[in-house]
């Protein structure tokens, strides 16, 4: 799909997969207290109300196209849990690594229009191409001196993707710019992914304002230690912000198609249907939301619909409660893949949005512009995406 052999989006490399589902998901007590400093952070930074004008503008609603909004956002406190401080402050690697997905979609839509055979010459004619080689020296630029000062100073090392995965790789995945590279691969899963839930869901609560009163209670009413940070379990506790992330999603998932395999050998379903082999699958996750005899009257936005589920089937076996979560994986729930390839992610990512919601929430009250529709989202091939140019109003709940 994305033309991996000359836009390089794409891998076999495993080292990347392991790292997430074991190291990622054993420290997130740990890189939870870094990831909502940077929330907090980044959101005064990104937002455009300064210590004075704050004030002033109180009672004025400001523009925010909130799709840009969160492409930042997501790209810096997802670098803070990749590669610590110095990553996430680092504009080059930032601006290079946002350019990566893009350069990488667009690049494999030119190599589309070229036969197969003629590719490997079609690619020197695609800026893009040449773009993704200059993007993988940035990053290498950006992240073998954070190695080397890591190997000379131990106490530089920290809890961070980047300390996982040297430590984890062997033999040739040792080298310090395969590293780097495979860095700005995560990028690729991990910015866009994490940055198109919470602006669907921004559009989402614009539109349907009433929700905001219950979200922002059951946020700051989470437990907090003394340095004010929500625990693993704290943001587990947040089941109607849970809740409603997995209705958003139903609706506006960011893959129509999840769970893409290629078949090997001719595989037989348990009802008889032969799979021949070299069939590219893949389940058609937005339908299967849709489907009502899942989803009881699928075409309403029920907020809270799995917090209702949740609870009703808490002395029930026949749907276990686990199923209603934002990051279940099963055959009802695709929008993170299915089996042992299912995002490893997912975890990270939902406290992730998490934070970014209630952060915002806590400080802005959010409105549609009068007379306008929630901005509807963009499908291109399999993807579905939140409307480049979608905008919401948002003003300062108070002055600080
Ligand atoms: C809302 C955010 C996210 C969504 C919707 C999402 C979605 C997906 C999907 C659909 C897959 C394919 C699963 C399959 O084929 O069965 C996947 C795989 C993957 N995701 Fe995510 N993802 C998200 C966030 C993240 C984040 C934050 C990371 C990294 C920290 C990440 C890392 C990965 C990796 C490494 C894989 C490959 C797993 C494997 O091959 O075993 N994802 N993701």
């Amino acid at each position: 799909m994305f033309e991996g052999a000359y836009t390089t989006l794409g891998t076999h490399s495993r080292l990347l997969p392991q790292v997430v589902r074991a190291q990622l998901n054993q420290y997130l007590p740990d890189v939870l207290p870094e990831i909502q400093f940077k929330v907090a952070l980044q959101i005064h930074r990104e937002i455009p109300f300064n210590a004075i004008t704050e004030c002033f503008a109180k009672s004025d609603w400001t523009v925010i196209n909130v799709t840009e909004l969160m492409a930042v956002l997501v790209a810096r406190v997802s670098s803070r849990m990749f590669g610590g401080p110095a990553l996430s402050q680092n504009r080059e690697w930032i601006e290079a690594s946002l350019r990566f997905a893009h350069d990488g979609f667009n690049a494999a839509q030119k190599l589309k229009m070229w036969p197969d055979t003629l590719k490997f010459i079609g690619q020197h004619f695609i800026p893009e191409v040449r773009s993704i080689k200059n993007t993988y020296k940035i990053a290498e630029r950006a992240i073998i001196p954070l190695l080397d000062e890591r190997e000379v100073d131990k106490s530089k090392k920290a809890h961070d993707l980047l300390t996982w995965m040297y430590d984890q790789a062997q033999g040739a995945e040792k080298d310090k710019k395969f590293i780097a590279g495979t860095l700005l691969k995560v990028s690729f899963a991990a910015y866009h992914t994490s940055a198109a839930a919470p602006t669907q869901l921004l559009f989402d609560i614009a539109a349907m304002p009433e929700h905001i009163a219950p979200l922002l209670g059951e946020y700051l009413s989470a437990p907090r230690d003394n340095n004010q940070n929500i625990s693993v379990k704290g943001f587990a506790q947040m089941v109607k912000l849970d809740s409603i992330m997995k209705e958003s999603q139903r609706f506006n998932p960011l893959l129509l198609l999840t769970f893409e395999r290629i078949i090997k050998r001719d595989f037989t379903l348990s009802d008889g249907v032969v799979i021949p082999a070299n069939t590219w699958i893949g389940c058609a996750a937005q339908a299967i939301g849709m489907d009502r005899k899942l989803y009881p009257d699928p075409d309403t936005f029920d907020a809270f619909r799995f917090v209702a589920k949740e609870e009703a089937t808490a002395t029930s076996t026949s749907v276990p409660a686990t199923k209603a979560h934002y990051t279940s994986a099963n055959p009802g729930s695709m929008a993170f893949g299915y089996g042992q390839h299912a995002c490893p992610g997912r975890f990270f990512a939902m406290m992730e949005i998490k934070a970014i919601i209630g952060e915002i929430l806590s400080r802005f009250e959010m409105r549609l512009a009068d007379g306008e529709m929630r901005p509807p989202s963009v499908t291109f091939e399999t993807q579905h995406l939140p409307h480049p140019a979608g905008k919401v109003l948002f003003k300062r709940r108070r002055c600080t």
